[in-house]
């Protein structure tokens, strides 16, 4: 990586986010590695640049390249604000998860379209805030155009084993240690699906830099729900399903890939359906006399002439 370019030219939109067991693209070979800082900071690792069919896409790996960054340490605002800045306008983000229902079996991928947010507020989770205010949509969490790529690649995969669950609830909890029994009873009793540490703020920052964003979650335990049956999760666990399915989630993000890349999805990929959703949010909200110079400074780098605009 020491000798790898620190900058690369072409445009990048898409970018792979890495979670637990997945902190490289196995199979590809970087053709840069970008350190950019950001207002909010570094991200969690170096932007890895990959070339794909021809085209660049980023990787990030979200707990650092050696998992040194507990789910509440992970720079999320970096995260997505470098992302941004880099070209990238789609996201997508791989997450191992517990399974709060029967029929999520571990190594089953799960696309979800909702999340519960179970953090506990000590997490930085707003780009917005000191001096400019901006509400969001977030009723839909996911891109639905994103979650239907992903779904086509999947179900393409089924004669491999690959089992899908195409919708489902997200339970974010705070951790870093697990539920205890009470709670995972509790979430199953609210509907959630699957649970991890990491969707959120993710996907609500993705949301506030008006990217596309789809989480696809790894199913690698069974949390500790199920009284008598099963054993409750430990990280061994969680380790041993990442790498038994490490082959499908590769060919999972080449296929997803291959599909992004086609010209039919390029308004997809440049997120047009989520352009000036969050700058219509931010220019309403704040009179100019309320307006703090460093925080208009800091909507700036994610928007750059944003307030030349408005
Ligand atoms: C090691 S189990 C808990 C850990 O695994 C998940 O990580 P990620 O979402 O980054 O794949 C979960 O969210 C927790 O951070
Ligand atoms: N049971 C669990 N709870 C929270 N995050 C997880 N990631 C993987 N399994 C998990």
């Amino acid at each position: 990586m020491e000798n790898l370019p620190t900058t690369y030219d072409g445009p990048v939109h898409i970018a792979v986010i890495g979670g637990t067991g997945l902190s490289k693209l196995e199979g590809y070979v970087p053709v840069a590695a970008l350190n950019p800082t950001t207002p909010w900071g570094s991200p969690s690792s170096p932007l890895m640049i990959f070339e794909h069919n021809g085209h660049a896409v980023a990787f990030l790996a979200r707990h650092g390249l050696y998992h040194q960054l507990a789910p509440h340490e992970v720079p999320a605002r970096a995260n997505i604000a470098a992302l941004r800045s880099i070209g990238v306008r789609t996201i997508i983000a791989f997450s191992a998860v517990g399974s709060l229902r029967e029929e999520i079996k571990p190594m089953d991928f799960v696309i979800p379209d909702q999340i519960i947010d179970r953090t506990k507020g000590i997490r930085p989770f707003t780009f917005y805030e000191g001096g400019v205010v901006g509400h969001v949509g977030f009723a839909d969490p996911f891109d639905a155009g994103l979650a239907q790529v992903v779904e086509k690649c999947a179900s393409a995969m089924k004669g491999d084993g690959v089992v899908l669950h195409n919708k489902g609830t997200i339970i974010c909890m705070e951790g870093p240690a697990f539920s205890t029994r009470a709670e995972s009873h509790m979430y199953r009793s609210w509907g959630g699906s699957v649970i991890n540490m990491s969707a959120l703020p993710e996907a609500k920052l993705a949301r506030e830099a008006e990217l596309a964003y789809q989480m696809i979650c790894m199913a690698t335990d069974y949390d500790c729900w199920r009284d008598e049956a099963g054993e409750d999760v430990d990280v061994a666990m969680v380790m041993k399903y990442m790498a038994a399915n490490g082959e499908n989630a590769k060919h999972l993000v080449g296929a997803v890939l291959d599909e992004l890349l086609k010209q039919d999805n390029s308004d997809l990929v440049l997120a047009k359906k989520w352009q000036g959703s969050a700058q219509g949010a931010v220019k309403f909200m704040t009179k100019p006399e309320g307006r703090d110079p460093e925080a208009m400074k800091r909507v700036e780098f994610l928007f750059p002439g944003f307030w030349e605009q408005n």
